[in-house]
This record gives structure tokens, C-alpha cells and sequence, in this order.
């Protein structure tokens, strides 16, 4: 039990502002409560000290309260914003209580409420958002199939779909990196699982598909949710209605920016499991650096553009006729005058969020200031992208010229942080702000007069008028000057250098001076509240416009790059096919200096799988990497680093790329890769791409050419997907290698000497042999090491089975020729052996049948 709640018990021996803390700080256990005290929020008990530890500031304590010392920790509100953006990283929620009740009328202490609850996935603030990056809340719901409901709550896009198997759930976590999860309080799921380190248990009425669809069609105002398309998605449903209840709790407010809600249909887009999206680097490099192909796609000009690439390049689209679209507008995009809109999209800037805020009605005044530049700049974009190609996005785009000139008139040039002090509704647009402006000003003139008029009075030159909450207006004199004070004059305060009087005609005067000032600040909140609403009253057009102006940005960034790095407009067919014609690595193309050596791919139902060897180092990987890449980006509605590309349909894209341990879920590197590859041979059909590198590497030579060979052949037979399939098991060349379906092809590399010179270029035919020793000397092996490897290796290829007497213990993980001038047992039973009427169980059985043999007679 926390402190607090301990506390609480006893609530009644507190003095009277702890026991309304503890009355607040009871309904938000889970969260830490900024507790607005004047100019400070401050933090008890063990909010104190979690606080405290997370941001590096100094625990304190304030008196005693039930006898013992109260742990506190305070931040100024005016810099909270710093101290809130810490804490939400660190996935911390924080429930924000201020002062409501008028501090000078209130008996006890004044009254307090918790107006708003920041959570790692509901916010909206700019100051504590990523702006380059969605941040999204995702409620998972499991029943018979996994519902996924997700909003971004700074944009209002709500999205919901059904996951069939967990294997799904993880997949599309992957692709969210969700900032928050909600899911049901009896679910057993560990949050390592869910792909986020803020994950909530909620209630489980929360997540009933009955009053989670009622919660639906209040938000929308709507009678059934038909027009929807999400009727039948009961799970999906349950967890939009959980999105809903929390985001209601939190924001405390009404949410007029979340319109609507579409359903992602799996159908739709390449699907892409979690192990691919990783392996692949689309969004985020492995490493953590800027090396993923976003990285190097992204030259939008908002913020909301380069958010809308990401989500494009996690969610590749199969509807040929839309991305025909997509491409139509990136070819007319190269004939305009790009550079141009690029400059006025700048002007745009990210609307998107600002749009929510003005929803939430919590827009500040400078978002007021970039929404009147980007109405401003409308009507040029408009004209700019006049052309057939681009007519869908013209006709999105509105105009909004009421609306600009109403900012225009309304709010000043640049206007301050906060609406709080005032200055932000300009001159002449407000009668009655003018005239209480006028009256605060003249007051204050009035105010300098007597200055002046005392100074000559008193002849004391450096009398001043200055003020303070405490006194009001008062003279300042030095203390030297005190045998000048005239009789009139009250001492109200000494201080070490001076003394503070007031006289009679001050007071009078401060009071005039007061009202009219906070009159005027009244009428200019009421003014700037009013032209919120004014605005909201056109959100949703509002939200399209900012919609089509996303895309744009991101059609006219593609359009822009196809042109700088000459990129190909893709075809689209409706036969199975991937025909790229000097394909590029998009990201290596772009970061190595040696020039990049273009390659050609052919996949067809004929020719589905390239058996791919080559030395090390050699571009096996980066030749399957970029086919897939180029899949992506041409699914993206992206031209392409070829001089010709053809796809044809194209269901997933799987990967069975470079090996790490998953440490976390307690499996090996070896496990790793056969679940991986264990998911491919379940699931690939004959419309996916595969990419294999080096399958079997993980395990004993025998084991992992049976279960490469196995593997390969499965593919080729029964998925008949088209795969890319990568291996330095050279005898494969000769089984797979010339299988019907099947072509071999290898990295060309040359040797000189001792050294290696690798060509890049991929060529029809098998590798002959590996160069690992040649490799092995360019990453820097000790000299002693390379020599002794060349004896072994010498050794090992004189050798009829593999074993080198000197060095058994190792000889099971060296390469082993199985192919040499007489024939072996070995070798003559393999080449008797029909491959073709083999079963990979029979395969596998007969390999390890004579791994036996072999082991036995040793
Ligand atoms: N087509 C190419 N043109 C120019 N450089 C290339 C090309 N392909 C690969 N490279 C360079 O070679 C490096 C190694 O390529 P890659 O990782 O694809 O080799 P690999 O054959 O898969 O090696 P390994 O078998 O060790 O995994 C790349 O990082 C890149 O710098």
C-alpha cells in the first residue's frame, strides 16, 4: 500500500489542504498528480519521490502533516512543460490539478480539480509530442480473433482491424509502435509482447461490444455504424469503444476532431510479418541510425507529410488502380514547378495537429498564427498542382478565405506563447477591447504624470513608481533621500537600500488602472475563445484539406527524388512477375562512395526461386534487400531505383534475414530463424515474395544443408512462392540449383593473389567456392589465424569425408566438400538418389541416416 493511500485512511488528521490532496490523489492512483499551488505544481508522498528520482529534482518535505514529514517535489508551472515531456517519455501518466476557485473569496484552502490526465498515448500538446513521428494509443481486444483499435489522438485518424493469430497482433504492433496499449484486465499477454513500454490493464466492461458500439455512435452522431463498413468486426469494435472511454477520461473534454472511423482490411495491403518489417529497415534502422529507407525517401516539406511516408512505407498498398493513381501524380508533380511548392508546403506547416487542438479548443495563439499562413497559402498550392493528373487533389483541397481574412484581422503579427497576458488580439478588431485597452493605457499615462509630478515636488530624481501584488502601486525612494519625504507620504515598506510610500490619488488610480486592465483581458480571452469556435465550426473540411495536402507533400517528395536519383515509374500486371532491370539498393546506393553496380531480377511461376551464392561480403543480401524494398516503394506509389520494374500481384513479403538471439523470449539464435522460416513454409503462397539468406547457418553443416535443401524445395513445390534464396551451401547448386523452377545465379568476385576483388554484379550460373579466407583477411584476422585456416582448408579439400584427424572436435562446423573427383559411398548414393521424388521428411531422414554412417565409422 503507497503512502498516500495509507494516509488517506487517516484523512481527517491533515490539515485541510492535504486532506483535499488526498481526496484528489485517491481517484488517480496510477498517475502522478501535479498539484498547482500558486506558482508551483507540486508532488506528495511517493509521486514526491518517483518524481524526484525521474527528473533529477530535490526532494523536500513540507512540515508534518499526521506527524510525520510530508515527502514533496515541485516543479514551476511556467516550466512544466519540460518536466511533463521527461516524464511521459518515461511512459509516467500525469494528472494536472489546478487551482479552480478564486484564491482571495475562498474559505479553507482553495478549490481544486484534476482538469486533464497526460498519458503517454493521448497527447496533443506540440511542446510534448514528437513531431516527426505518429504517436498512437492502441487498445487490443482478444476474443475469437485479436481486435485492434488505434488513434492517433493528435491527428483524430481512428482505425480498428482484426488480427486472426497472435503472430498478426505482433506483426501489426510492430508496424504501430503503439506509444500506449489498453487491454482487458484479465488478459494474460506479457507487455514485452504488446511492443511498448506503457501498457495499461482496463477494465473489461470497457472493452463489451455493446456499449462500445453505443459510445461509437454517439461520438459520430450517426444512427448504425453501416456507413462505417465495420458492422461485423465485433472484437475491433469492443476495442474502439475502450479507445473511447479512455481518451473521454483523460481529456475531460468533448473530442469533435475524431469524425471517423475506417477499418484496414488485411486484404488491402502487402501484408508484412514483425521480423520482415525489422529486418527490412523500413521506418527504423536496426541500429537506431538514420539508414532506414524512410530515411532516405523523406523530403517532405511538413511534418504531417513525413508522418503520412511512414505510414505508407508500413503499409504497402495491393490495389493496382490506386497506386496507378499515385504514380499519375508523381509523373505530373516532375512538371511543376516543385521547388516552388515544396516552399509554399513549408508555409503549411502541420495543420494537421493544429486542427486537433482547435478541436480540443486548447490551440494557443501562435497556432492561430501558423493556421492564418497556411489558409493564406492555399489558393497558390491550389493553383500551383493544376494539372489532370493531380485533379483529385485539387478538388480535396478547399480554400478557406473567410477564415484567413478573420485571422488576419484578428490576431496580431506574432503573437505570444499564452492567451493569459494578453497582446494577441490586435488593434481594431474589437470596439470594446479598444476602449478597455485605451482606459488600461490611459491609466497608466495617468500613473506617470504623478512620477513626473512627485519628483519635482520632493526634488528626489530617483523616485519611482513600481508595484507588487502585495502593496499595489507605491513611490519608491532611496533611503538617503528620506529627510525629503513630504507628510503626506505612508510608509508602507523598507527595504536595505529604500522605502516604498504610497499616497492617496496613487490608490485611486491603481484601482482604475486594475479593472480596466483585467477587463480587457477578460474580453480578449472571450474574443480569442470565440474565434476557436469559429474556427472549429469548420473542422472537417478543414481536416480533408489537411489531408490532401499531406499526400501531396509526399507524392511531390517521390516526385522530386525519381527525378534527382532517376527513379522508374513501376508497371503493374496482373501475371504473377517481378522483372527489375538494373535495380538498385536504394539506402546503400545512397551512403557508400563506391559506385553502386545495378543487378536484374527475373520472377516468374517458371523461374520462382534464384539460388543465389557468392563469396562473402559478395552482395548476396543487398541484392535480395533491395528487390523487396523496391516491392515496397513501388507499393507505396513511389518510382523506383531501376530502369525498368514489373510486379505483379503481390501478397506479403517475408524474410528470413541475418540472425540475433531473442534473448527475451528465451530463444536462440538457431530457434530464431527455424520459427521464422517455419512461418514462411506455413503461410507463403505462390503471389509472395520470400527472401532466404543463409537458412541452415545456425546449425551443423549436414543439419543445415538438410534443412536448407528441405526448405528450399518446399518453397519451390508446394508454396511455390517467388523467393530470393541465398546460401553458401554450394552443393545445393547442384539439387536445387537445377531444379524445374529453379536458376542458379552467384556475386561475382575475383582473385588476386592472396586477395579478393568483389564485382557486386549478379550473374547466371553457381559461385565456385566461398573466399571466407580471403574475407576473413580483409575484416584483419591475426596472420598466424589465416595461415593455420589455409592449412585446415587445404587439408579439408584433400580430405574424402570432411574430417581432419589433427582437429576433429572442429570439423563439424567447417565446410565440407561433398563433390570431388572419386566418388565416395557418400557421393554415389547421393547421385543415384532422385531428388525429385523425395520428400523433405525422406530427404531429411536419408541425410541423417548417413550422418550417422559417417559419425559411426569415424
Ligand atoms: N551491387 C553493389 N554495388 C556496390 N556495392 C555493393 C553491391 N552489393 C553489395 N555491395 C557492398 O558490399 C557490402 C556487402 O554486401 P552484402 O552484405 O550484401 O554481402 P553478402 O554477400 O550478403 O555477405 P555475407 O554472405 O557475408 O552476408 C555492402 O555493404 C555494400 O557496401
Amino acid at each position: 500500500m503507497s503512502n498516500a493511500q495509507n494516509n488517506s485512511q487517516k484523512i481527517s488528521t491533515h490539515t485541510p489542504m492535504m486532506q483535499q490532496y488526498l481526496r484528489i490523489k485517491a481517484e488517480h492512483a496510477d498517475t502522478l498528480l501535479f498539484y498547482r499551488m500558486g506558482d508551483f505544481y507540486e508532488l506528495f508522498y511517493d509521486d514526491a519521490k518517483r518524481a524526484a528520482e525521474l527528473l533529477d529534482i530535490s526532494l523536500t518535505a513540507r512540515g508534518s502533516s499526521n506527524g510525520q514529514p510530508i515527502p514533496m517535489a515541485g516543479v514551476p508551472y511556467h516550466a512544466a512543460e519540460n518536466y511533463l515531456a521527461r516524464l511521459l517519455e518515461l511512459g509516467e501518466s500525469v494528472a494536472i490539478c489546478e487551482q479552480i476557485g478564486d484564491p482571495a473569496t475562498s474559505k479553507g484552502p482553495v478549490e481544486r480539480q484534476v482538469v486533464r490526465i497526460l498519458t503517454p498515448g493521448t497527447l496533443t500538446d506540440e511542446a510534448l509530442l514528437p513531431a516527426a513521428q505518429e504517436n498512437l494509443l492502441v487498445a487490443v481486444n482478444p476474443g475469437d480473433n485479436f481486435g485492434i483499435a488505434c488513434l492517433d489522438m493528435a491527428s483524430g485518424r481512428f482505425t480498428v482491424l482484426e488480427a486472426a493469430s497472435r503472430e498478426q497482433l505482433r506483426a501489426e504492433l510492430e508496424r504501430l509502435q503503439p506509444a500506449e496499449v489498453l487491454y482487458p484486465e484479465t488478459w494474460q499477454f506479457s507487455d514485452k509482447e504488446l511492443n511498448c513500454s506503457c501498457c495499461r490493464r482496463r477494465p473489461e466492461w470497457e472493452f463489451d461490444q455493446a456499449s462500445s458500439e453505443q459510445l461509437l455512435l454517439r461520438q459520430f452522431q450517426v444512427a448504425h455504424l453501416d456507413g462505417f463498413g465495420i458492422r461485423h468486426l465485433h472484437t475491433a469494435i469492443g476495442a474502439a469503444g475502450a479507445i473511447l472511454n479512455y481518451v473521454k477520461a483523460t481529456q475531460r473534454a468533448a473530442l469533435p476532431h475524431i469524425t471517423s472511423i475506417v477499418a484496414e482490411r488485411y486484404d488491402d495491403a502487402i501484408m508484412l510479418d514483425a521480423a520482415t518489417r525489422r529486418n527490412l529497415e523500413l521506418v527504423r534502422s536496426l541500429s537506431g541510425q538514420k539508414t532506414a529507407l524512410f530515411d532516405v525517401l523523406d523530403n517532405t516539406s511538413t511534418a504531417m507529410g513525413s508522418r503520412l511516408l511512414q505510414r505508407w512505407l508500413q503499409r504497402p498498398l495491393r490495389q493496382h488502380q490506386q497506386l496507378s493513381r499515385r504514380y499519375n501524380a508523381v509523373g505530373a508533380l516532375q512538371h511543376i514547378d516543385f521547388h516552388e511548392l515544396h516552399q509554399q508546403l513549408r508555409h503549411i506547416g502541420d495543420i494537421e495537429r493544429i486542427l486537433t487542438r482547435i478541436g480540443l479548443r486548447s490551440a494557443r495563439p501562435r497556432d492561430l498564427a501558423r493556421l492564418r499562413i497556411a489558409l493564406q497559402t492555399l489558393p497558390s498550392i491550389q493553383e500551383l498542382i493544376e494539372h489532370p493528373d493531380l485533379v483529385v487533389w485539387q478538388q480535396a483541397i478547399a480554400t478557406f478565405p473567410e477564415l484567413a481574412d478573420l485571422l488576419e484581422q484578428a490576431i496580431v503579427e506574432q503573437p505570444p506563447m499564452l492567451i493569459r497576458d494578453g497582446g494577441v488580439i490586435r488593434d481594431g478588431f474589437d470596439e470594446e477591447l479598444d476602449e478597455q485597452r485605451q482606459l488600461a493605457a490611459g491609466a497608466t499615462d495617468f500613473l506617470q504624470q504623478i512620477e513626473t509630478r512627485e519628483r519635482q515636488r520632493t526634488g528626489i530624481m530617483t523616485l519611482k513608481i513600481g508595484y507588487n501584488k502585495v502593496h499595489g502601486y507605491y513611490l519608491e525612494a532611496s533611503r538617503a533621500a528620506s529627510a525629503q519625504i513630504p507628510a503626506d507620504y505612508q510608509r508602507r515598506q523598507t527595504l536595505k537600500n529604500a522605502e516604498r510610500y504610497i499616497i492617496p490619488e496613487l490608490k485611486t488610480y491603481e484601482d482604475k488602472v486594475l479593472q480596466s486592465q483585467s477587463r480587457a483581458l477578460a474580453r480578449e480571452k472571450w474574443l480569442y475563445e470565440n474565434l476557436i469556435e469559429q474556427i472549429a465550426e469548420h473542422l472537417q473540411p478543414l481536416q480533408h484539406t489537411a489531408m490532401a495536402l499531406a499526400e501531396i507533400d509526399v507524392l511531390r517528395s517521390f516526385a522530386e527524388q525519381a527525378l534527382t536519383y532517376q527513379y522508374q515509374r513501376p508497371e503493374l500486371v496482373e501475371q504473377i512477375q517481378i522483372e527489375l532491370s538494373d535495380a538498385r539498393h536504394p539506402v546503400i546506393e545512397r551512403l557508400q562512395q563506391e559506385p553502386f553496380i545495378a543487378n536484374d531480377v527475373s520472377l516468374t511461376p517458371q523461374q520462382r526461386l534464384l539460388l543465389i551464392t557468392g563469396p562473402n561480403m559478395g552482395g548476396k543480401s543487398t541484392y535480395m534487400r533491395q528487390t523487396a524494398l523496391l516491392a515496397i516503394m513501388a507499393h507505396c506509389g513511389s518510382f523506383v531505383p531501376a530502369t525498368k520494374a514489373v510486379f505483379g500481384p503481390i501478397d506479403r513479403i517475408f524474410t528470413r534475414i541475418g540472425a540475433s538471439d531473442d534473448l527475451a523470449s528465451g530463444r536462440s539464435t538457431f530457434m530464431v530463424e527455424m520459427t521464422e522460416a517455419a512461418n514462411i513454409l506455413h503461410n507463403a503462397t505462390d503471389k509472395s515474395l520470400v527472401l532466404m539468406d543463409e537458412i541452415g547457418r545456425g546449425t551443423s553443416t549436414y543439419d543445415g544443408l538438410a534443412l536448407a535443401w528441405a526448405c528450399a524445395e518446399a518453397l519451390l513445390d508446394k508454396n511455390r512462392a517467388l523467393t530470393l534464396f541465398a546460401t553458401h551451401y554450394f552443393e545445393l547448386t547442384q539439387t536445387i540449383g537445377h531444379h524445374d523452377g529453379a536458376l542458379n545465379v552467384h556475386v561475382e568476385a575475383t582473385e588476386h593473389g592472396d586477395s579478393i576483388a568483389f564485382q557486386h554484379k549478379v550473374k547466371t550460373g553457381a559461385a565456385s567456392r566461398s573466399f571466407g579466407v580471403q574475407v576473413a583477411q580483409l575484416a584483419g584476422l591475426p596472420s598466424s589465424v589465416l595461415q593455420q585456416a589455409k592449412l585446415y582448408l587445404q587439408q579439408l579439400e584433400h580430405d574424402h569425408h570432411g574430417v581432419v584427424e589433427a582437429t576433429p572436435a572442429k570439423s563439424s562446423t567447417v565446410q565440407v566438400p561433398l563433390f570431388e573427383a572419386q566418388p565416395s559411398a557418400f557421393e554415389q548414393a547421393l547421385a543415384d538418389l532422385d531428388v525429385n521424388q523425395l520428400t523433405p521428411i525422406e530427404a531429411l531422414t536419408w541425410l541423417a541416416q548417413w550422418q550417422q554412417k559417417m559419425r559411426t565409422s569415424k
